[in-house]
């Protein structure tokens, strides 16, 4: 790099600065115009670690982010990407709604390969058995999750979301109508902790607990991750429940990977809970370079560098 590269990098460095400080700027003052402006000009939405975008989502968060999100989200713009967390989500779903300890009399043939399971006519047939299945998603983002989780009819679905353009979406899309789903808006430490358990049941007061229990909230970070394992796993799920997270730890790097999985692996055996992973190798969608380079094209920041999926599967330690 020679002297010219290097004051156009400093250029370019303080022009991003000036940027992100003007858009926190614009956040304080509520100017929601310049907001978008500026993070259409390149903001960083990610701005002092997670500083702006919870502003954004505290102050309840418009287009702008929506908009961000999109770009990470949504369907017509990234529909490979969305077939890749997909298939994950889907994983999730099965992982959380169907499995022996749910059903009554053990009637599941154990030959049963997992591609067969996937069938909806066998899930429907299996869970049939079921007494009962609640199930607690944290962060509906586009819903599929929840579309997954919906097939294997759950007698309670509880899906908390803080943001309100996806919760307009979700009212939008008559997910409030759909048979055992109650939506709970808010950020999930208000609504959970902070001495506000809305999950109550209404009419006894009793404590509803989950079978399965799903976090993905995006933008939060390991001290979330954490709280919430702390603060609410081990208070909502039932003793022989799955609690399972999407699992981007430091995904970024297969180094930070390793190290984030050993170390929510110990944080969780503080609480009386075992992890263990499935893995689901991603190297067919992530060595393809032209693939990758649609699934990441237009996202501002690439959250995902493995050519693996670690599926967690949390449950207490008999
Ligand atoms: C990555 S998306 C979830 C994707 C989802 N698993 C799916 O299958 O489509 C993250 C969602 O979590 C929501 N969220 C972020 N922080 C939250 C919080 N503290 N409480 C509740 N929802 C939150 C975001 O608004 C967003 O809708």
């Amino acid at each position: 790099m020679d002297a010219e590269d290097i004051e156009n990098t400093d250029e370019e460095k303080k022009k991003q600065e000036e940027l992100n400080l003007k858009l926190l700027q614009a956040i304080k003052n509520a100017d929601i115009i310049l907001v978008n402006q500026l993070i259409q000009e390149g903001a960083d939405i990610w701005y002092r670690d997670d500083q702006v975008y919870d502003y954004l989502l505290e102050e309840g968060c418009r287009a702008e982010l929506i908009f961000d999100g999109k770009k990470l989200l949504d369907s017509e713009n990234n529909g490979v990407m969305m077939g890749w967390e997909q298939l994950l989500m889907e994983k999730h779903a099965e992982i959380l709604c169907l499995r022996e300890n749910l059903i009554e009399n053990n009637e599941i043939d154990e030959t049963n390969e997992t591609n067969e399971i996937n069938q909806i006519n066998e899930i429907n047939e299996i869970n049939e058995n079921v007494i009962e299945l609640n199930i607690l998603n944290i962060g509906f983002g586009l819903g599929l999750i929840d579309s997954a989780i919906q097939k294997y009819k759950p007698t309670l679905h509880t899906i908390i979301e803080a943001h309100p353009d996806v919760y307009k979406f979700m009212i939008e899309q008559g997910w409030d109508k759909k048979p055992g789903v109650k939506i709970i808006f808010g950020k999930w430490q208000e609504v959970l902790i902070n001495n506000n358990n809305q999950l109550l049941e209404e009419e006894g007061e009793e404590q509803v607990l989950y079978d399965g229990i799903f976090f993905d909230t995006f933008g939060e970070y390991y001290k979330d991750l954490k709280e919430f394992n702390e603060e609410v796993v081990i208070n909502y799920l039932k003793p022989n429940g799955i609690y399972s997270f999407f699992n981007g730890l430091g995904a970024t790097n297969s180094f930070f990977h390793d190290v984030y999985c050993k170390i929510v692996e110990m944080h969780l055996a503080e609480l009386g809970l075992e992890i263990n992973f499935i893995e689901i190798p991603l190297d067919e969608i992530f060595n393809d370079e032209k693939e990758c380079e649609r699934i990441w094209e237009g996202v501002k920041r690439r959250y995902w560098n493995l050519n693996l999926y670690r599926l967690p599967i949390c449950k207490f330690m008999i």
